[in-house]
């Protein structure tokens, strides 16, 4: 089996989970954040300073690796794990998703989807046998099925015909796995938001005894507690022996409720995108550090944080070196709010443990300024 998923508790007062994953690259302590390393790098950090901040597993995408560099000069290059220098597990989602939001989509046939790439506009075809090939090249631990993510909102009947297709497709991709026993395939539920088809997807995709299985579908553009009410119908109804991964998914309060409903894996550019522009997740909610009242404010950009960036810099210095247009801005805010978010699930594992999670949940959001 290329992975195995071990739990360990379950929260008395939720449906959380903590577990672990073993993978051939090592274990991942679940419920975990994956940083998102797109283009074979999480933007502006390095491999140590992931090591530093305790990131165990980090996600790239196979739409962009396949346009850019081609996924045949990564496998001559060993695979992505060496290509990068990251000994730790990687997952590859199959491309979909980014062929839908972002390469120019000429068209979708049950074959699979033709579409002009967002670099030189050139022309390609993405089907469940390419994407899975791109991704045996890659290497990753695990690695996600090609499937369709429908938009939001979608009516009834062109969710249910998307979500049969990803059915069809996700047997063509376990076809064309050349290694199962070192790469662990997850199917992926779609459904949009509706119950029953929802269920139809689950039943469908849990046909398939694969090693893990990612709730697909959501966190595009749906109010978020329309997001919590299918996590609620699904998750129940997912293997309790096998890991469930909420697909972009995303903000602190967005963990922190997945989590409480059953969800052990999280991946979002989020952390690290707004990071690059300046706005740091803090323990007392967002800052944004341009903001001119950090002009002569020498506090850290977090008093509760002991990352390097909170023990090393004050909220004036690195509000001049984004005013300055300098590369180390994006790097301190991205290094903060990654170990911000890393530094959650620690304290979600640890609430799981000591079964508080709801009351973690409170003061969480007291601190953050959520609304419960
Ligand atoms: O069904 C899916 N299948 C395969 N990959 C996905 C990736 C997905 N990513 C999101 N949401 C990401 C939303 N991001 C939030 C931050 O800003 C960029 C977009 N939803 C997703 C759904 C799927």
């Amino acid at each position: 089996m290329a992975i195995k998923y071990e739990l360990i508790k379950v929260c008395k007062q939720s449906g959380a989970r903590l577990g672990k994953i073993h993978t051939p690259h090592g274990v991942i302590e679940t419920p975990i954040f994956m940083p998102v390393g797109t283009q074979a790098t999480v933007k502006a950090m390095t491999p140590e300073e992931l090591k530093k901040i305790e990131a165990q597993i980090i996600l790239s995408n196979t739409y962009h690796l396949y346009l850019r560099p081609g996924h045949k000069l990564v496998e001559k290059a060993g695979g992505l794990h060496k290509f990068m220098n990251w000994d730790k597990p990687i997952l590859t989602d199959s491309g979909g998703f980014q062929v839908f939001s972002l390469g120019d989509l000429r068209k979708i046939s049950e074959e699979g989807v033709e579409f002009r790439s967002h670099i030189d506009g050139s022309k390609h075809f993405l089907s469940p046998e390419k994407a899975i090939e791109i991704e045996n090249s890659l290497g990753a631990d695990i690695i996600m099925a090609f499937d369709e993510c429908a938009p939001y909102p979608a009516d009834r009947q062109y969710v249910k015909n998307s979500l049969e297709r990803t059915t069809r497709w996700l047997k063509r991709c376990i076809d064309a796995h050349k290694y199962p026993e070192r790469q662990a395939l997850f199917g992926i539920i779609q459904g949009g938001m509706y119950k029953d088809l929802r269920h139809q997807s689950l039943n469908e995709i849990l046909s398939f005894d694969l090693p893990g299985y990612a709730v697909g579908g959501l966190s595009v553009g749906e109010p978020k507690d329309l997001m919590y009410e299918v996590l609620e119908y699904t998750t129940p109804l997912m293997p309790k022996d096998k890991p469930r991964y909420l697909m972009g998914v995303g903000s602190p309060d967005c963990l922190i409720e997945g989590v409480i409903r059953g969800i052990d894996m999280f991946d979002c550019v989020h952390p690290t995108r707004i990071g690059r522009n300046g706005t740091a997740m803090t323990s007392i909610g967002r800052v944004v550090i341009k903001n001119a009242k950090y002009a002569e404010d020498f506090m850290p950009l977090d008093p509760n944080c002991d990352c390097y960036t909170c023990k090393s810099y004050s909220r004036a210095y690195i509000r001049h070196l984004f005013k300055a247009g300098e590369i180390l801005a994006s790097r301190l805010v991205t290094y903060h709010n990654l170990h911000f978010l890393l530094n959650l699930m620690k304290e979600i594992r640890q609430a799981i443990m000591e079964d508080r999670l709801l009351d973690y949940r409170r003061e969480f959001f007291q601190k953050y300024g959520y609304t419960l």
